[in-house]
């Protein structure tokens, strides 16, 4: 199977407070986008990385990506309203031998290649989907207008990252049954749950602490301290 990643970069990164689309703003002086297209190109099992970018920066993303060392086959492509949308674009323009599908954020800047591989070798081995989970620490509530009406049992909940893999058919059909029925879906927040909607099961393997989504600003103060400690560790 040969194996392309998705990378939606198209966000605004309105929680993230001002300073730019998120996936150009710095970490150690790198776009965010630069770090999570390097993470997801260290796996061997990555052979081309395609980037949604905001529509109107398409040119701007790939002389970006030229001028910095991304050892990479890539491609830029206009990224839509939605994550959703940006996805669907960048899968729609996959040459047709990539048959699995990584999908990876790139607001998750830091993701292990560890982590990369882990999801591309359960691929190869027949999942038809499979997603990195990290059990959750907090427990969670359902509310309604404030009030709550429900505690779900933490012990069957998990917290899902990126990258998602895919075979690529059944990511696809997931997208077109989900622009079929946009009116009367809610939206998905992530590919996986497009998939599940049609009935395909999705695995799940370790996620990693590190493959954290720089949302609010407080993780952009964790992306730093992850990275001085990374340095420290190849300087010891
Ligand atoms: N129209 C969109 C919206 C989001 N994304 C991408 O989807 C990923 C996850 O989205 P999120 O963290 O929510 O990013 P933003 O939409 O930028 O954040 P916010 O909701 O705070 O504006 C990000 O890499 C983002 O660039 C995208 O490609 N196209
Ligand atoms: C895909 C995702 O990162 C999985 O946790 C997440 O659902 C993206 O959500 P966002 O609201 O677009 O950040």
């Amino acid at each position: 199977m040969r194996i392309a990643a998705v990378v939606p970069a198209a966000g605004r990164g309105e929680r993230l407070g001002p300073g730019g689309p998120k996936a150009l703003r710095e970490l150690s002086g790198v776009p965010i986008l630069v770090h999570a297209v390097r993470a997801v190109a260290a796996s061997r099992s990555v052979e081309l990385v395609v980037v949604a970018a905001p529509p109107d920066g398409v040119s701007l993303v790939a002389s970006l990506l030229a001028d910095h060392d991304v050892p990479a086959e890539l491609t830029v492509v206009a990224g839509g309203a939605t994550r959703q949308d940006s996805v669907r674009r960048a899968v729609a323009s996959l040459p047709p031998e990539f048959t699995g599908v990584l999908v990876h954020d790139a607001a998750r800047p830091l993701v292990p290649v560890e982590l990369v591989d882990a999801v591309a070798a359960a691929l190869r081995g027949g999942a038809e989907a499979v997603i990195p989970a990290l059990p959750v620490t907090d427990t969670v509530k359902q509310v309604d207008d404030g009030v709550v009406v429900a505690t779900p049992d933490r012990a069957g909940l998990v917290a899902v990252q990126t990258p998602q893999g895919f075979s690529r058919a059944v990511l696809e059909k997931a997208h077109a049954a989900a622009t079929d029925s946009a009116t009367t879906d809610a939206a998905a927040t992530d590919d996986a749950g497009l998939v599940e909607r049609i009935g395909i099961a999705v695995r799940t393997v370790p996620g990693s602490e590190e493959a954290f989504k720089v949302t609010r600003p407080l993780d952009l103060v964790f992306a730093e301290a992850i990275l001085a400690r990374r340095r420290a560790e190849r300087i010891r």
